[in-house]
């Protein structure tokens, strides 16, 4: 976990550490003297108010931690409940996502620096701790600041009590720069601990990427991705083609010229840095929208061997329908049919937003659980299972995840992926394409899954999905396919595994099987 720079900023009370004070190349910063400097006035005597940015980031934790909330969501309704201006909403998502993501290490560093266990602390006092760790040990504010400001949070939140263990705690983490804990902290452990410390990830889920990326040829790379995960994920673009105005490839192109770049992995796609993206135009007509690379490319794939007239497609786990949208602006093209199914009724209701631009006379929502899709008494010729999973594709865009999954809700979403898929296969046409699609590249989720489906439904035959990939890929998109590095076995060969830190995508997985006529 490298120590992740943060703009200089003005708390209020106290200003981030000028030239003579930067941090050196070992994260420590230079002081006269060579001591880490604190406030010499006692906590009881600081001041009471909160500076904002961090309250925000306080207030983001509390809701994950108490609520279950997420904080992509929470975030940006904390920001413009708090009136932030950019700077502090920039400082305020480096503190309140630096923290979630690195909360396993930091709570290991806070276990060896607290007279108790953790959970004896009261849970806001343990989010303060864990903010003021990651300013002291992961941003470029100073440790003055970093342990005043928290313990005033503390006092204006929490009360006056726990104010003086804030302090004292956070004057030793700040003793030593994070390099230094982690070389102590790792020194007597095994390989895999070591780098779920260092790289902030829980040890089954290092476990877990390592065993995925060896079966699909990457093994070198382990450290690469979990550096990935714990980066600022791209934001990507997509273009729906829907008859708005402008249409959602208009909108692409004029959010490029200003200043978003073109996919170089496949048509239709962009990455947008920095701005509003709100004011791009086609975002109000909803043909403009925001989605993963790897998510489109997998949806267009689907759409990619020769399509025939009244073909019916289904998308069985559609919610909130990023994949279903773009299926179905294809199916109009096609003059095809799509039925987007989804069980959860609010997740429905935005699938139809999602697909409102595009002409309903080629698409349908159907809100239901995907293992009665048998009632509606039709086949399909192509389906897509974007089955619930573990999410562990997409750490970086959710930094609490990864704290929160436990190794435990693999068994019961493998039932279900399992169930789904053999939901999907009683639907299928004869010759039809069945696609299994995950956000996880887990194992069990994944080629697991695929080898356990091919001995249950010997009428399914795996084909190579990487065709299908390169098929639509522009130049370095096809290049990526071409000379990935050779997988181990048979179905870790023919599936599509997407990375972070190769493609710049979420870890998607891709299956493809087609149904042999009898
Ligand atoms: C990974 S998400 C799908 C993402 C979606 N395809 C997209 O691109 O926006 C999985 C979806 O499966 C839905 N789901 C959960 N249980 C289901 C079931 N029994 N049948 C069908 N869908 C289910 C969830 O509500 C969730 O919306």
């Amino acid at each position: 976990m490298a120590p992740r720079p943060a703009r200089g900023r003005t708390t209020g009370r106290s200003t981030v550490s000028d030239g003579s004070q930067r941090r050196n190349e070992k994260g420590r910063q230079r002081h006269r003297g060579g001591h880490r400097q604190f406030s010499q006035s006692a906590p009881s005597r600081r001041t009471r108010r909160s500076d904002p940015a961090r309250l925000t980031a306080f207030r983001v934790l509390r809701a994950v931690a108490l609520d279950d909330a997420y904080a992509n969501l929470v975030l940006p309704t904390e920001i413009r409940h708090a009136k932030l201006d950019k700077r502090d909403a920039a400082f305020a998502t480096e503190l309140t996502y630096g923290t979630l993501r690195a909360q396993g290490t930091y709570d290991t560093i806070l276990r060896q620096n607290v007279d108790r266990e953790l959970e004896q602390l009261d849970p806001p006092v343990l989010n303060a701790l864990r903010l003021g760790t990651h300013q002291l040990l992961a941003m470029r504010v100073d440790d003055h600041a970093a342990v005043n400001e928290t313990v005033a949070l503390v006092r204006d939140q929490v009360g006056a009590g726990p104010s003086g263990l804030v302090n004292a705690v956070l004057r030793k983490v700040g003793a030593k720069p994070l390099q230094e804990w982690l070389d102590d902290l790792t020194a007597d452990l095994g390989d895999l601990e070591a780098l779920a410390l260092r790289h902030a990830h829980p040890r089954w889920i290092v476990r877990a990427m390592r065993q995925s990326l060896k079966l699909h040829g990457y093994e070198d790379q382990l450290v690469e991705l979990l550096e990935a995960d714990n980066a600022a994920p791209e934001v990507h673009l997509v273009g729906i083609p829907a008859g708005a105005e402008p249409s959602g490839p208009e909108a692409l192109q004029l959010a490029i010229e200003s200043g978003a770049v073109g996919s170089e992995l496949i048509d239709g796609a962009a990455v947008f840095r920095g701005g509003d993206i709100g004011r791009l135009s086609g975002v109000r007509e909803n043909v403009l929208r925001v989605q993963d690379i790897g998510s489109q490319w997998i949806a267009r794939a689907l759409a990619e061997p020769a399509v025939a007239p009244g073909e019916k497609w289904l998308d069985l786990c559609a919610g909130p329908g990023g994949k279903a949208a773009l299926l179905a602006s294809l199916a109009a093209d096609y003059e095809v049919h799509l039925t987007a199914n989804e069980p959860a009724p609010h997740r429905a209701e935005l699938v139809r937003k999602a697909l409102q631009p595009i002409n309903s006379d080629f698409w349908e929502v159907r809100t239901g659980d995907g293992q009665s899709i048998g009632e509606l008494g039709q086949t399909f010729d192509r389906i897509i299972v974007d089955a619930p999973c573990t999410g562990l594709g997409a750490l970086r865009r959710r930094p609490e995840s990864r704290w929160r999954r436990q190794p435990g809700d693999l068994a019961q979403l493998t039932i279900l992926q399992a169930e789904l898929i053999d939901s999907a296969a009683a639907v299928l046409a004869d010759d039809g394409l069945l696609a299994y699609v995950t956000c996880s590249p887990h194992p069990a989720e994944t080629l697991v899954q695929v080898e356990d489906t091919l001995k249950r439904h010997p009428e399914l035959e795996l084909l190579d999905a990487h065709v299908l990939m390169e098929d639509l890929a522009l130049p370095a998109g096809a290049d990526l396919i071409q000379k990935r590095p050779a997988a181990t076995g048979e179905t870790a060969a023919k599936c599509v595994q997407l990375w972070p830190h190769t493609h710049g995508t979420d870890a998607m997985f891709f299956a493809l099987l087609r149904k042999e006529a009898p």
